[in-house]
């Protein structure tokens, strides 16, 4: 039994040498002479040879799209082929920091699953169509075949395939490099969908470690994050798209932009900044969706903004009151706004993106409101269900001071903390301000004299605000003596 098991053996082996022989030899014969021998040794093989063979094609023939299952394999392949195969391939990848070895071309490495030994080989052909391309590889069909015994083939194809291809999977997920895409105007949405979003390596260096907000707080950020991002199975039981929304509020410079870095690292999502002024209506607002991958964060930042989506819901005074804004950081964001393109996306319409039908295409992604008037924006957007959690982001407390101190100066303590903590109490400076006073401004200046800055930017914060009081108190007494006047 043993002595038919390896006849066979070195008859297969000398077969699928023929075989990669002809493969090799497709480059210098002629295509079909190759090919020709190929099919007459698979007739052959197909009366005595008890071995079966699957092929996994790079583009599969009625598509465009580079086959999953092809990519998950190359990787798997490349992950552990490297101390068996003798011929190697060399790529650089992330960043150029890493140098990813894989199997070359007409390579075949041997491995053993369950008790089974099987085979894969890689191969490619070129189709001997004559006709000219812009791009060079564009002719060259790659493919894999797995080779194994025929009774092993229960084990193979169902548990070993489903191995290499979670395990190929897994290895993208590890290794892929995070993406921020931003949409494009819909004049450049020709050809593909990947024109409708553009997109740049994401290497934020923000992490909740860094970012400074009250402990307890943060702590409950982190685990509702990694609560959802493992919830899965929960939600498909509640029968619940894999979604969730968050709503950050506060002033400028609290941290809400750098929130969304902190949320990405550590779910390790890409980033899909949203303009809305650029999307001209509803339809095109459903279609970004759609172009957008699970493990993803979409941000639609200052939402009070970007389109007068509370238009149809509210009074005219309160509209009146919506166009005086007197904050400088108000007037420049609203001017932005009204520079842009006309929009027509409605409220419905983003009501529809967050949690319409089309919101449960793909699954696993999280949808990111900021604006720094929670005021202002119809309850209908921020309702739990669609702004699941609400965040109020505000200004620096003492122990949000305390990671800022750490992070710029690396002080755990110092004298000169009581003091900061009293002036803190008492005046209002966002995260990013006290972040700017604690950088130092010199080489010559230290820890000690960055701290002497902040408290002296406090004091001054604290002495403005007063004026600002005494200011307001003077007005309104002039106010209440002119009626009592009249
Ligand atoms: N809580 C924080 N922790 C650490 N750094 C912060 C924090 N808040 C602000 N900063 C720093 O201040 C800068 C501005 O913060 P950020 O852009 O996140 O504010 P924002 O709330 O998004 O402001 P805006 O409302 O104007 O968009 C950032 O570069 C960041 O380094
Ligand atoms: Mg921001």
């Amino acid at each position: 039994m043993v002595m038919m098991g390896e006849m066979w053996g070195q008859l297969g082996s000398v077969i699928a040498s023929v075989m990669f022989v002809s493969a090799m030899f497709q480059n210098y014969f002629p295509y079909e002479l190759s090919r020709g021998i190929e099919k007459y040794c698979h007739k052959f093989l197909s009366l005595f040879y008890p071995y079966i063979k699957i092929t996994f094609d790079e583009y599969p023939s009625d598509g465009y799209e580079r086959c999953k299952a092809f990519a998950a394999i190359e990787r798997y392949l490349a992950a552990n082929s490297s101390a068996t195969a003798k011929r190697l391939k060399a790529n650089l990848v992330k960043n150029s920091k890493s140098l990813v070895l894989s199997m070359d071309d007409y390579e075949e490495i041997s491995e053993k699953y369950e008790g089974a030994k099987l085979w894969w080989t890689s191969k490619k052909f070129h189709p001997t169509s004559q006709s000219i391309s812009f791009y060079p590889r564009e002719d060259e069909k790659r493919y894999y075949t797995l080779t194994f015994h025929k009774k092993h083939r229960d084990v193979i194809t169902k548990a070993y395939l489903r191995h290499v291809l979670d395990e190929g999977k897994a290895i993208a997920v590890r290794g892929r490099q995070r993406k921020l895409f931003t949409n494009n105007n819909s004049e450049s949405w020709y050809g593909y969908r990947k024109n409708m979003w553009s997109h740049v390596v994401f290497d934020h260096p923000a992490t909740f470690e860094t970012w400074a907000l009250d402990p307890k707080k943060k702590q409950d950020i982190i685990s509702d994050l990694l609560t959802f991002s493992k919830a899965k199975d929960y939600y498909a039981k509640v029968g619940k798209a894999w979604k969730r929304g968050y709503l950050l509020y506060g002033p400028p410079g609290t941290g809400k932009s750098t929130m969304v870095a902190a949320m990405a690292n550590l779910l390790e999502y890409d980033v899909y900044d949203l303009e809305l002024t650029a999307v001209k209506d509803n339809a095109e607002l459903r279609k970004l969706l759609i172009g957008t991958m699970s493990k993803s964060i979409i941000v639609i930042e200052d939402i009070d903004c970007s389109l007068d989506l509370t238009g149809q819901r509210k009074s005219k005074n309160e509209k009146d009151e919506k166009k005086e804004v007197n904050d400088a950081e108000d007037v420049k964001k609203a001017k932005e706004a009204s520079e842009s393109k006309t929009s027509q996306v409605t409220l419905s319409g983003l009501l529809n993106f967050i949690d319409g039908i089309w919101s449960a295409c793909g699954g696993e992604r999280i949808i990111v409101f900021t604006t720094n008037h929670v005021e202002k924006l119809d309850p209908a957007l921020i309702r739990r269900g669609r702004m699941d959690k609400h965040i109020e982001l505000s200004y620096c407390c003492f122990e949000a001071f305390k990671v800022l101190a750490r992070n710029y100066l690396d002080l755990e303590s110092h004298p000169l903390f009581a003091t900061i903590s009293k002036l803190l109490d008492e005046t209002n400076m966002t995260p990013a301000d006290v972040a700017e006073n604690l950088m130092p401004k010199s080489a010559e200046e230290g820890s000690e004299t960055c701290l002497e800055n902040l408290i002296k930017a406090l004091e001054a914060a604290k002495e403005e605000a007063r004026m600002k009081a005494v200011e307001e108190e003077k007005l309104l007494k002039a106010e209440k003596e002119d009626k009592l006047k009249a």
